[in-house]
């Protein structure tokens, strides 16, 4: 049986959490993607792809092998699009005159470090230490981004109040669901108090519950705080029309605007025949 979810994080979510120290540059929290193409050895995955991301909920659709990891890789540093300047590494980003990624501004080129602050990230695989509590994880994080340990152990108080965690709080990870070890990767993404917030496929494999309480949170937060949200998946009742959507195939942006303006501009009812029409795919999740 379903159980409703979790009251105190649907009240925390609409009215009581809010992060204390709003970063400084929340303002103007946003990520723009220039020119940006990438290959694995000769073959290419992403295709000259230009995106403006405002504040708010920006959803990633995709088929699988679309080029969305590859894109969070390259928004998060961790790979390079510049490879072919240096000649270092097989893989070989191209077009590397013209590509440019910047977040909250600055280019990701010359200001990597400041970017790494403003930003909170949550990939498609676990990067917790299974064999870690949940506060030892978060801590660890916290000191990795300067935070003392006293600013870092209320940030986590609050934090895993609203995700209905705190009682997880010396638990190793190892012994937790996967519901709940999501939901200490997204506590992780936010402890810095980032302006952007990438997640790739957060949702993946939780059940209604879970699921449920991580998209309201984040809408919750984003909402509050005026966060850049990159939110990629494969689910598609995720989606809102009020959302910007970027729909990616084969390293080509085939769509990109407010869900609702997209479906009347494609002369569809709803997002799963707008994914259809963009990409020539059956998958609807
Ligand atoms: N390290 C790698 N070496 C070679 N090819 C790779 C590598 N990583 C990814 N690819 C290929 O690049 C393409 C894009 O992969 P990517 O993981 O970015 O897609 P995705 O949209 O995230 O897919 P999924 O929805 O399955 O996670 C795929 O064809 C994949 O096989």
């Amino acid at each position: 049986m379903i159980k409703p979810i979790d009251t105190k994080l649907n009240a925390a979510a609409q009215n009581n959490f809010s992060l204390t120290e709003p970063d400084r540059t929340r303002s103007s929290a946003s990520i723009e993607v220039r020119n940006l193409s990438y290959c694995y050895g000769k073959k290419r995955v992403l295709d000259c792809v230009n995106l403006t991301l405002p504040r708010g909920i920006n959803i990633l659709l995709g088929p699988n092998g679309a080029g969305k990891s590859t894109l969070f890789s390259l928004l998060t540093g961790l790979k390079s699009a510049s490879l072919a300047k240096t000649g270092a590494g097989k893989d070989l980003a191209v077009d590397t005159a013209n590509n440019e990624i910047k977040v909250c501004g600055l280019s990701l080129q010359n200001a990597r470090r400041n970017i790494m602050r403003s930003m909170g990230v949550v990939f498609q695989q676990s990067t917790l230490d299974l064999d870690l509590t949940v506060k030892q994880n978060l801590l660890y994080h916290a000191s990795l981004q300067g935070i003392s340990s006293a600013n870092a152990l209320s940030n986590i108080s609050d934090i895993l109040s609203v995700l209905a965690l705190k009682d997880k709080l010396d638990v190793k990870v190892r012994a937790l669901n996967g519901g709940h070890r999501r939901r200490v990767e997204i506590a992780r993404a936010l402890l810095h108090l980032p302006s952007v917030l990438l997640l790739d496929e957060p949702t993946v494999g939780l059940d209604i519950e879970s699921r449920a309480l991580i998209i309201k949170y984040v809408r919750a937060l984003t909402q509050r705080e005026g966060l850049c949200v990159l939110w990629a998946t494969h689910l598609m009742d995720e989606v809102t029309l009020e959302d910007r959507l970027i729909v990616l195939s084969g390293g080509d942006v085939k769509a990109h605007g407010i869900t609702q303006d997209l479906c009347s501009q494609y002369q569809v009812d709803d997002v799963p025949q707008l994914y259809r029409k963009l990409t020539a795919s059956m998958e609807v999740i």
